[in-house]
């Protein structure tokens, strides 16, 4: 289990991360959610004791990262995939992080066939596609057997059928028991990866729930109706103890109600409708309403409130994101 109390970093003037505490525990993927610049990288570095803390503290399995005594076989982490000596092979790259680390040699072809990468052990890492890197840091992650694994945004920039592998891995991991903290920017990659969530925005937790949760708590819906007869359709909704909103165009956003409800309601009164649709919010939307305020680099002046675009890092699902 990974506790944090207090945490805090601060780069001069800058509080990348601002006096956080949460617990991950094992047995579960926890998301680590937030958009760039939030803190996540900031938060992982301290737990791996690269960064100390400015205040407060975290630890692992009740220690902190520098006090134990065999790391690698407590801790292991993909912090960032490009680390590697390219002149090496992928074999050797495991063989020295083995010997140094205290590991026996015989997880070095135990973990490569875990990642897929026996084939091509004995070619340099130099060459390899990010894909292979990352499996490759994966390897490295994975070498200790550890109880503890945290993963650095491990899905970027990775085709559909990596994303897909490291999906599963995770769960996998999970499933045998022990703690994974995977940071992501990708909502729509933690809704289908993580358990849990903690997502973060300007270096603070802004929610700490479970992922079914989040869904149910933000899956928002709205009846839209366009009508020649709006206003009166609005006063007749409004009688009806609904909540009644307008978009930009002049429809009605009926809040909570179902598209029968309303549709009886304005036959019953004798209104035409020309539109009568459900509109599901996104989990895209619900994150983006969430950090709204907390996304550091706005490409526009304002900040954003509905368009997942105009932020960066937090657009709309790409092909690979629906794969799976
Ligand atoms: N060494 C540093 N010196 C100064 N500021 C830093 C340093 N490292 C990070 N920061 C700042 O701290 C904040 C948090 O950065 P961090 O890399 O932890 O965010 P992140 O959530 O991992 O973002 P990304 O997804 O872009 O990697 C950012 O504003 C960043 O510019």
């Amino acid at each position: 289990m990974i506790v944090a109390e207090g945490l805090t970093k601060r780069y001069g003037a800058k509080t990348a991360v601002d006096d956080v505490s949460f617990e991950v525990h094992p047995g579960r993927v926890t998301g680590f959610l937030g958009p760039n610049g939030a803190g996540k990288s900031t938060t992982m570095r301290m737990i791996l004791g690269l960064d100390r803390p400015s205040a407060g503290r975290v630890t692992v399995d009740g220690r902190a990262y520098r006090d134990l005594s065999a790391p690698m076989v407590e801790v292991g982490a993909l912090i960032d995939a490009k680390a590697l000596h390219g002149g090496r092979t992928a074999r050797d790259h495991l063989v020295v992080l083995a010997k140094s680390n205290g590991v026996p040699l015989t997880r070095v072809d135990e973990v490569l066939d875990v990642v897929g990468l026996t084939s091509v052990a004995k070619k340099r890492s130099g060459g390899f596609s990010l894909g292979m890197g990352q499996r490759l840091g994966i390897a490295g992650a994975l070498l200790g057997d550890p109880r503890v694994l945290l993963f650095d945004e491990p899905v970027n920039g990775l085709d559909p059928e990596g994303i897909l592998w490291i999906r599963n891995l995770m769960k996998r991991l999970a499933g045998e028991g022990r703690t994974v903290f995977v940071s992501s920017h990708l909502m729509s990659e933690m809704a289908l990866t993580a358990d849990h969530l903690l997502v973060i925005g300007r270096g603070r937790i802004l929610a700490d729930t479970g992922v079914a949760q989040f869904i149910a708590e933000n899956s928002v819906s709205h009846v839209k109706v366009r009508s020649p007869q709006a206003d009166r359709l609005a006063e007749l909704a409004a009688e009806a103890g609904w909540q009644v909103n307008r978009d930009p165009a002049g429809a009605l956003l009926i809040q909570e109600v179902t598209t029968d409800q309303v549709g009886d309601l304005a036959g019953h009164n004798g209104v035409f409708l020309h539109e009568l649709a459900k509109v599901e919010a996104s989990l895209e939307e619900a994150f983006m309403r969430l950090t709204a305020d907390s996304v550091e680099y706005h490409t526009g002046g304002t900040p954003p409130k509905v368009a997942p675009e105009a932020v960066p890092g937090w657009g709309p699902p790409t092909a690979a994101d629906r794969i799976g």
